[in-house]
C-alpha cells in the first residue's frame, strides 16, 4: 500500500490512500467537525445546536456554531462514499457492505432521476443534454442534497457517489464537451457554491472505484439499461478523466475528505476478495463498530 502517493501508474493491483492536497481536510473518521476544502476556511459545526427542524424523507437539521444547516446527530457518524464511473461498480460494492451490521448503505437514487411525477429526466438528458442537462443536474443536486442530509441510521454511512462527483464530475462534463450553455452552468455553479456554503456536507473517506473506461463500457452494455445504450466510449473516456484529475491526480477540485483507491477492473470475486481485505482500512477510525 503507498499512503499519499500521487500520480502512480492505473490499474496497479494495489489498494492507495490518498490525502487531500486541503491541509483543512477532515483527519479521520473520528472527526467531529464538518471541514469545507478551501484555503483558510474551516468550519466547525461539531457542537452547538441551535435550532433544529425535521423535513420530508426524515431529513433533520439544525443550525450549528458556524451559522451552517447541519444534518442532526451527523458529527457523530462516519460517511463515506463510493465514487467510481458509470457501472464501475458502486452499486456491488454497496451490495457487499450492506450485509454488514452497523453499517448504513444508500444508493444513488437513480430511480427518482428515472421518474420525477411521471417524468425520465435521465432519459430525457441522454436524448439531449444541451436541452436537459441542467434539468437532470438540478434534481440531481437536490436529490443527493437530501442523501448527504437525511438522519442517519448506523454509526457507519456507506453512501453512492455524492453531491461533489455530481458537479465536479458530470456537470463539468457536460459543461466541458459544450453540451451545457454557460447559463445553465453558472446557475448550478451559484446553487452548488450556495448550497457547500451554507450547509455542512461531511464526508470522511471516498473509496475509489478505480476502473478502465473499456471495462466500464463491457459492464454497462451487460447491465442495459435503457436509458444508457446511447452512451459511447468516449463519454465514460470524459468521465474516466475527470475523477482521475480530481481524486489521483488532486489537480482540478477540492477533495472533502482523504481518498482511498481501490483497482475495480477485477471480476467480481476478486473484487469480493478486495472488499474484504480492505475492510479495516475502509472502516477504520470510526471507533463506532
Ligand atoms: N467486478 C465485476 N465484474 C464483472 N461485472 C461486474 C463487476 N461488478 C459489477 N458488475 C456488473 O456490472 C454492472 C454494473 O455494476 P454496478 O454495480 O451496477 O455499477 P455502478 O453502480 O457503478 O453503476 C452490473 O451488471 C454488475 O452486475
Ligand atoms: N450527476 C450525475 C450522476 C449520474 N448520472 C447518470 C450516469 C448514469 O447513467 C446514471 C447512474 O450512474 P451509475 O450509478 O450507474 O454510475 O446517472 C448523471 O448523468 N449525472
Amino acid at each position: 500500500m503507498l499512503v499519499g502517493g500521487r500520480g502512480v501508474p492505473l490499474w496497479s493491483r494495489c489498494v492507495r490512500l490518498l490525502s487531500p492536497h486541503c491541509a483543512e481536510a477532515p483527519s479521520s473518521l473520528r472527526a467531529a467537525a464538518a471541514v469545507r476544502c478551501h484555503p483558510g476556511r474551516t468550519f466547525n459545526t461539531g457542537s452547538c445546536r441551535l435550532l433544529q427542524s425535521r423535513g420530508p424523507s426524515g431529513t433533520e437539521t439544525a443550525i450549528g456554531t458556524a451559522g451552517k444547516l447541519v444534518r442532526n446527530g451527523g458529527d457523530k457518524k462516519a460517511v463515506i462514499c463510493i465514487e467510481g464511473n458509470i457501472a464501475s461498480g458502486k452499486t456491488t460494492c454497496l451490495e457487499y457492505f450492506s450485509k454488514t451490521s452497523n453499517i448504513e448503505v444508500l444508493t444513488e437514487p437513480v430511480s427518482k432521476w428515472r421518474n420525477v411525477r411521471g417524468h425520465n429526466p435521465l432519459a430525457l438528458m441522454y436524448q439531449d443534454p444541451k436541452r436537459w442537462g441542467i434539468t437532470l443536474q438540478t434534481y440531481v443536486q437536490l436529490t443527493m442534497l437530501d442523501r448527504h442530509l437525511s438522519s442517519v441510521s448506523a454509526p457507519v454511512r456507506m453512501m453512492e457517489r455524492s453531491i461533489f462527483s455530481a458537479k465536479y464530475i458530470f456537470v463539468e462534463n457536460l459543461f466541458r464537451s459544450g453540451k451545457m450553455p454557460e447559463v445553465d452552468f453558472a446557475v448550478l455553479s451559484e446553487w452548488f457554491d450556495w448550497i457547500t456554503t451554507n450547509i455542512s456536507i461531511p464526508v470522511d473517506l471516498i473509496v475509489y472505484l478505480q476502473t478502465s473506461p473499456q471495462t466500464c463500457y463491457e459492464r454497462l452494455k451487460q447491465r442495459c439499461r435503457e436509458e444508457e445504450k446511447v452512451i459511447p466510449l468516449e463519454y465514460l473516456e470524459s468521465i474516466h478523466h475527470l475523477y482521475e484529475d480530481w481524486l489521483i491526480k488532486q489537480t482540478s477540485f477540492p477533495l472533502p475528505a482523504p481518498v482511498l483507491v481501490i483497482p475495480a477492473d477485477h471480476d467480481l470475486q476478486n473484487m469480493l476478495h478486495q472488499y474484504e481485505e480492505n475492510r479495516d482500512k475502509i472502516l477504520a477510525g470510526s471507533c463506532l463498530l
